[in-house]
């Protein structure tokens, strides 16, 4: 007998309900708008109907689909799902007055919802043209069988479930009978978790907990123990808390010939399930005739009904409607219980087997056995309305898994957040649960994670799936993508933050669908199929954003949240977790259980999207992100998109260098090189990557840092060089082959910067670069200046020489300042006129001229140091001619010639460590437009604010190409130039 206590547990699931319907009703009243509401996913906006058709026993069948000429052809994100009690509106709003009907949605995808009206619109002449609002109902039916069945286990005295409440109470122990040893299975495939649950169950005299992680065969084994229960002769009620896993279950007893029967709205079942359904059974049945031919009636009453124009004759034929209906009901009824006592499990939604329903024509002590699939997401009321018709009890599910949603603090405060079975695990533990531990789902590597931080590491993975790859499915390429289980993509320090909204449960990220879209990229070019794909992400808006850059182009793939996946598998999961920003604010995201689901998904690939450094200030997703960093691949932003902000830059390369690389002049390169594949370069989508693995050397992600790769890879390579120039015994440092076209630029970059000699040998793949120290000691040696290259350097070369064991100090800068202004002030003297135009174009006499001049200004420093007047002016022309070919960045000598990017803020040339607005004081704007743009287009875009207009990857990989050969031929100059000088 329930005691007072739990009568007052009971009381607030009550109120926990109240407090839902009243959440609802006071959305009405307050006016929430109808925006709002929608994107809270309980409300479709401006629908138009698709087709409109009779059917489902006389009920109508409407199809919603979202306005055509709009240009989208997906509805948003939402909650709805078959079964859910919808209201249809006019536009007036989703008011009670302007509602049209009431129905239950039958089907919903992403282009359409399918509602049966259950009031059928006789009067209702819906206009095709029209638009039509959908919102979700407060389910009242629910909660009205769920507080009877409450006053039931209340006043419960004596009935065949007496022992299961006392156990379930706690007022009387669990207990088991003794079994036949030899227990013969009927599925010859169980595991031995399995067969060990199965003979538990059955030997369990009022309770059984089989708790199925994900993956491990939980319905197969329920299956198992229903049919060996029929088999003894006894009869099954069999629940679960969804319709599709109801069907689920008909669907799997029905091919192993178990007598099954399907209660529920018709219109909520599968196609292939409706065959068991009641109402089908019953259309079989002795009445077949006399009932098909009273339906027939109904429906051609129907036909005439809409084509009346009198009322009158329409009120006559609505009575006469009904009439038929009365008929065809009271000979159901006595066809219902003969239909029930026949079949072995009755199968039903929790709430399905209420008492009101066709059950009622059964006896209270029918059933046997009571099963209830899916427990652990299952209100405990809702699980009562099955359990006081049975005198054993089945639970199976998963509590690590996503519980039913609790919305009322108080209720959840007083333990309703705990479902029963986690209620008889925490109470009972061992003696009345066994847990499934072989899988059949997950990778090992995607597997580890969620069995080591949710399961006790108790879970194995089955032979058959353990090392099962994209790769592997028929059709599917094996490149990065398909080959690796875990791909962990990292946005920290790339800008890609979430978009700022005010409402925490809908977050986006606009970077992180950019990232998405080109990993399904990269997965369907390799051959999966998108029906194999799953996009999944925590937040509504996320999906929303998700779906309008990818359905169109991949209508089978699903987009959908977390807790819409649940139950469900697909080869590849592609999960972005959206939150990015500088308090590390994670949300709702912390639910570690909605974590679980969402990496459990995945069978052979499991990418993330994610940046590390907000989602790791949560312990436990910071546990995934180190098993993603261990075991699986790791990328960073920075390989997939263009232009993106690096929030975390360093300012200036000298203050990192010592402690960022750590330059042993051989290695490092080659390894790093090979370690982050094309680590910085411009990757087309789908770029196939030809380096090996995309492993990071040390276990942890190399953007830990959240500097760019690109000045990483800057920094590495400028920190070799010096480690070179520190040791005089080697004469030149190589570059091994390994380098891809960007870091070949990147050390032409830094050996012109240092002054040194560098040229490329080879084509191709064997193209490799040797960075030498310039002829030392005398100028003779100077052979003149390879063309195009700037005057400026030259100077340095062949006026100074490479500071040798001196890292690119001030002081070199300042003396070639000098120099260089000495220099103009000679010039300038001879021709004066001339000298801003021959400077703006420097061309190849000037450069020559400048360096032969040189020779005699060698030692001329000290002159130069005393300026003269002229001085200003000099430095005046010099800064502008500075300016068009040097960074103009404070103190940056970096060239920009080749490898600048122009400010559209200030129109100043940068160099790619200073381009970057808030590197070099033009932040302010650009977030300031960013925001403009933001407000005025509704999109963020990732970087600066300028919409990237470079997303055709053929014109990237054009660019590519050009600044490739751009490269070689200027190479091919400085090679071939010194030659054609000595012949003349
Ligand atoms: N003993 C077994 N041998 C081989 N395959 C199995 C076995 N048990 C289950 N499977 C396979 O594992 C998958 C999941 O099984 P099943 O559908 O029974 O689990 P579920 O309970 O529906 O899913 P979950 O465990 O994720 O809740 C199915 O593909 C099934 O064929
Ligand atoms: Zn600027
Ligand atoms: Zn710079």
């Amino acid at each position: 007998m329930p005691s007072e206590e739990s009568r007052n547990l009971f009381q607030s699931v009550l109120c926990s309900e109240c407090f839902l319907l009243f959440c609802t009703c006071r959305l009405w009243q307050e006016n929430v708008s109808l925006k709002d509401l929608q994107s809270k996913g309980v409300c479709l906006l401006k629908l138009q109907i698709g087709s409109q058709s009779t059917g489902l026993y006389g009920r109508s069948l409407l199809l919603l689909e979202p306005r055509k000429h709009m240009g989208v052809s997906v509805l948003p994100s939402n909650n709805f799902g078959p079964g859910d009690i919808v209201g249809l509106y006019d536009l007036d709003g989703c008011k009670p007055s302007s509602q049209l009907c009431t129905g239950v949605v039958t089907r919903i995808s992403q282009s359409a919802v399918t509602v049966a009206c259950e009031d059928s619109p006789d009067g209702l002449n819906l206009d095709t043209d029209a638009l039509y609002n959908l919102m979700k109902l407060a389910n009242d039916v629910t909660y009205k069988r769920m507080k009877k069945a409450l006053n039931t286990l209340n006043g419960y005295s004596s009935g065949p479930a007496s022992d299961l409440i006392s156990v379930l109470f706690g007022y009387s122990e669990p207990g088991s009978i003794s079994q036949p040893n030899d227990l013969s299975f009927l599925n010859s495939g169980l595991d031995e978790s399995q067969r060990q649950a199965v003979s538990f169950a059955l030997s369990q005299r009022e309770v059984a907990v089989i708790h199925g992680p994900p993956g491990t065969g939980k319905t197969t084994t329920v299956v198992e123990i229903i049919l060996q229960v029929v088999k003894r002769g006894q009869k099954v009620l069999c629940c679960a808390g969804s319709n599709v896993a109801v069907d689920n279950l008909v669907e799997r007893l029905a091919k192993a010939k178990a007598k099954v029967l399907r209660l529920g709205h018709p219109a909520r079942l599968l196609e292939s399930i409706q065959k068991h359904s009641l109402d089908a059974v019953l259309a079989h049945s002795d009445n077949t005739n006399i009932i098909a031919d009273i339906r027939k009636d109904i429906d051609k009453a129907f036909m005439g009904m809409k084509k009346m124009n009198d009322k009158r004759d329409r009120i006559h034929l609505k009575r006469e409607v009904g009439e038929l209906r009365k008929e065809l009901r009271t000979r159901e009824a006595t066809a219902i219980a003969e239909v029930l006592k026949r079949a072995d499990v009755v199968l039903a939604t929790n709430t399905g087997a209420n008492d009101g329903g066709p059950l009622k024509n059964l006896p209270v002590d029918h059933f046997d056995w009571v099963v209830i699939d899916e427990c652990a997401q299952a209100l405990e009321s809702s699980c009562w309305i099955a359990l006081l018709r049975g005198r054993k009890c089945i639970l199976a599910g998963d509590y690590k898994q996503l519980p039913p949603t609790i919305k009322s603090h108080t209720a959840a405060s007083k333990g309703l957040s705990v479902s029963l079975m986690e209620r008889l695990i925490l109470k009972y533990g061992d003696s009345v649960v066994r847990m499934l531990t072989v899988q059949y789902r997950m990778n090992s590597n995607i597997m580890t994670w969620a069995s080591e931080q949710m399961y006790q590491g108790q879970l194995v993975a089955h032979s058959s799936v353990e090392k099962h790859l994209l790769k592997d499915l028929p059709g599917v390429a094996s490149v990065e993508e398909t080959s690796t289980p875990l791909l962990l993509i990292d946005t920290a320090g790339c800008g890609l933050s979430e978009m700022e909204v005010t409402d925490d449960q809908s977050k986006g990220n606009q970077g992180e669908v950019d990232i998405v879209e080109l990993h399904i990229k990269a997965l369907t070019e390799a051959g999966v199929k998108p029906k194999d794909i799953a996009v999944i992400a925590p937040y509504n808006l996320q999906v929303d954003l998700l779906r309008q850059r990818l359905s169109a182009r991949h209508p089978d793939l699903e987009i959908k949240s977390v807790d819409g996946f649940q139950g469900r598998e697909k080869e590849a999961v592609v999960l972005t977790l959206v939150r990015s920003n500088r308090k590390g604010e994670i949300g709702f995201l912390a639910e570690d259980r909605r974590i679980n689901v969402a990496v459990t998904r995945a069978r052979r690939h499991l990418a993330l999207v994610c940046d590390t450094q907000t989602v790791q200030t949560h312990g436990f997703l910071k546990t995934l992100i180190d098993h993603m960093t261990q075991h699986g691949d790791v990328r960073t932003a920075f390989e997939y998109l263009q232009d993106i902000v690096p929030q975390n830059y360093t300012r200036d390369h000298r203050d990192t260098k010592s402690n960022n690389t750590k330059a042993t002049a051989s290695s490092s390169t080659s390894n790093k090189q090979k370690g982050r594949g094309q680590a910085g370069s411009k990757v087309e989508p789908g770029h196939k990557r030809t380096s090996g693995s995309n492993k990071t050397q040390g276990g942890e992600p190399q953007t830990g840092s959240g500097m760019p790769l690109t000045q990483i890879k800057y920094l590495e390579i400028k920190n070799q060089v010096e480690w070179f120039l520190q040791d005089p015994d080697q004469t030149e440092l190589r570059f091994p082959s390994t380098l891809n076209s960007h870091d070949r630029l990147l050390v032409h970059q830094v050996a012109e910067e240092l002054g040194l000699n560098h040229e490329s040998q080879g084509e191709g793949k064997d193209r490799s670069i040797t960075v030498s120290r310039p002829p030392t000691g005398s100028n003779e040696s100077v052979t003149g200046p390879p063309v195009g290259q700037p005057a400026a350097v030259l100077e340095e070369e062949s006026v100074t020489g490479p500071p040798v064991g001196q890292p690119a100090a001030d002081l070199k800068t300042l003396h070639l300042e000098r120099m260089r202004r000495e220099q103009k002030k000679r010039e300038q003297k001879i021709e004066q006129e001339k000298h801003l135009d021959t400077i703006r174009t420097a061309g190849q006499t000037q450069t020559a001229k400048k360096t032969k001049t040189k020779k005699t200004k060698a030692g001329a420093c000290e002159i130069a140091a005393a300026a003269t007047a002229d001085a200003d002016f000099d430095t005046l022309i010099d800064a502008v001619v500075k300016a068009e070919r040097v960074c103009s960045f404070v103190k940056c000598k970096t060239l920009v010639i080749h490898l600048g990017q122009l400010c559209l803020f200030c129109n100043r040339q940068y160099c790619l460590g200073h381009h970057i607005p808030e590197v070099h004081g033009c932040g302010d704007q650009a977030r300031a437009n960013a925001r403009m743009r933001i407000s005025k287009e509704g999109v963020l875009y990732a970087g600066s604010g300028h919409k990237d207009k470079s997303v055709d990857p053929n014109k990237k990989a054009y660019l590519h190409r050009k600044l490739d050969s751009k490269l070689k031929d200027m190479e091919k100059q400085r090679k071939t130039k010194p030659k054609e000088s000595d012949n003349n």
